[in-house]
């Protein structure tokens, strides 16, 4: 069988099979990690000489984890409020599963081209348009994705410290000041761990920042039964209060199993938002021990439902606390009780969950970096180290001038989670798998196409309701902040 490439018009010899492939040599070291023909270990059909992956599949479903874990987690109950619990169970299902078909996508195209990087996908569908595309919207993303996280520790480590010192709210001390604490935290902890080579080391701190978000989860459950209805003892937040004006007294208490409002406009964003890993993705895979396309489908399955389950349980748990009073970041929605050692624990467990996650999100950002700028050099420290501290000094100064979370989510969520999700992985597989493997109109192809038309869809239904949202003044009174 010859295999015929769509961009390059690359031949395949007669032997090469889709497992065997080679690509063709144009690609810089660094860009190539490419598949080579060998004869298969009978034991992983491991196809990679180029780079000797070490990491083991529990440490890559755990790094995979924690790359879908992050701040997007604080807004699925919110998500929850404005769609009903029905409507966000019918959301978060089918997210979750596209997110995981999406990664067979990209698993699919890097397996037939041999190159396990997102950027280096683009080239091969796209040439170097593709390859920039995809490096800016991973930047642009990931960039977004960080900023939300030192949002999150902009906005709660100050209430930590000062609960933990006993300090007054305004003594105006610096170590009550989000700004410089994010920059400590950005230096001391962020930095070191993004100086890593590889990916594959975090596994640890993912590990960890996973059970943080385990305890997070579990307090979020107890609290459920904790705090009592209409939450008369609450001392809410005051964006919170608003809320409470324009629901009716009735319903404050009542889960509502499917409803719709300016705010609902939100959902798609958020969810969205809270299943990108692709970016991730490839990096992990590459540092798979035995990599094989069925175990790194694994990883991703296994991590993917994970994160499902811990999802639908924080939200329907955090929405049935709090019913529609519910905070955009939820964790905010606890500020009455503050005082509250739990919560305590709490917002500290989700500020080292976050803290820790920003490492693994700054690796696709550097690399898609190195690719455009650098593509042909070699590995170099300088660089790396610049590269990391560069960016970290960039989200830095975005995080201390943004005052609101909620629009990281909706714009992020809205444009570049679609396009990393659908967009990119469908036509990227339409153009890269050749065309006398899977002809154009063959159904995995087709189902591709849809893929990324819906995408598109996505990404023009919630900029719409998201600007008709902001265009009717509803952005000032949501809960939330
Ligand atoms: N990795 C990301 O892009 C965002 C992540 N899924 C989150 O929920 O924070």
């Amino acid at each position: 069988m010859e295999l015929e490439k769509p961009s390059n018009g690359v031949h395949y010899p007669e032997h090469v099979t889709i497992e065997t492939m080679v690509h063709d040599t144009k690609a810089t070291p660094e860009e190539r990690e490419e598949f080579l023909p060998h004869k298969p270990d009978e034991q992983n059909q491991s196809q990679f000489t180029d780079f000797v992956g070490k990491t083991s599949l529990g440490m890559s479903i755990f790094n995979l984890s924690n790359a879908i874990m992050g701040s997007g987690i604080l807004g699925l109950a919110y998500a929850m409020a404005n769609t009903g619990i029905i409507l966000f169970v019918i959301l978060l299902t089918s997210i979750a599963a596209l997110s995981a078909y999406s990664i067979h996508l990209l698993l699919r195209s890097a397996g037939i081209v041999g190159i396990r990087s997102y950027e280096q996908l683009g080239n091969r569908a796209f040439g170097a348009p593709g390859k920039v595309l995809a490096a800016c919207v991973i930047t642009i993303h990931n960039i977004g994705a960080m900023s939300s996280y030192l949002f999150i520790v902009k906005s709660e480590l100050p209430l930590v410290i000062q609960n933990f010192m006993g300090a007054p709210s305004n003594s105006g001390e610096w170590y009550l000041n989000g700004k410089y604490l994010v920059i400590i935290a950005s230096l001391i902890i962020i930095l070191p761990l993004a100086l890593m080579r590889q990916l594959g080391y975090l596994g640890y701190t993912s590990g960890l920042s996973l059970t943080c978000m385990v305890f997070f989860l579990i307090s979020v459950i107890y609290k459920k039964f904790n705090v009592g209805c209409p939450l008369e003892d609450h001392n809410l937040t005051q964006p919170l209060t608003v809320m409470v004006n324009s629901t009716s007294e009735d319903d404050v208490c009542e889960a509502k199993l499917i409803t719709y409002n300016s705010r609902t406009a939100y959902a798609i964003p958020i969810v969205a938002f809270a299943f990108v890993c692709h970016p991730e993705v490839l990096p992990i895979y590459m540092e798979l021990r035995k990599p094989t396309m069925k175990r790194m489908q694994r990883v991703a399955n296994i991590s993917v439902l994970a994160m499902f389950v811990m999802y639908l349980l924080t939200a329907v748990f955090g929405y049935l606390t709090f019913y529609d009073k519910v905070g955009s970041e939820f964790l905010h929605t606890y500020k009455g009780d503050s005082a509250d050692h739990l919560i305590l624990c709490v917002r500290l467990a989700v500020l080292m969950a976050v803290t820790l996650t920003v490492p693994v999100v700054i690796f696709p950002i550097r690399r898609a970096l190195l690719q455009i700028f650098f593509h042909d050099k070699p590995f170099n420290w300088v660089r790396h180290i610049s590269v990391a501290f560069g960016l970290l000094v960039f989200v830095n100064i975005l995080v201390i001038s943004i005052p609101n979370i909620k629009d990281i989510f909706g714009v992020i969520g809205a444009t570049s989670a679609p396009t990393l999700i659908f967009i990119l992985p469908g036509i990227f597989y339409i153009r890269i798998v050749p065309e006398n493997l899977e002809a154009l109109n063959s159904r995995p192809k087709i189902q591709a196409a849809c893929f990324a038309a819906a995408g598109l869809l996505l990404i023009v239904i919630s900029i719409s309701f998201i600007i008709m949202h902001w265009a009717s003044g509803g952005n000032q009174s949501i809960g939330g902040h």
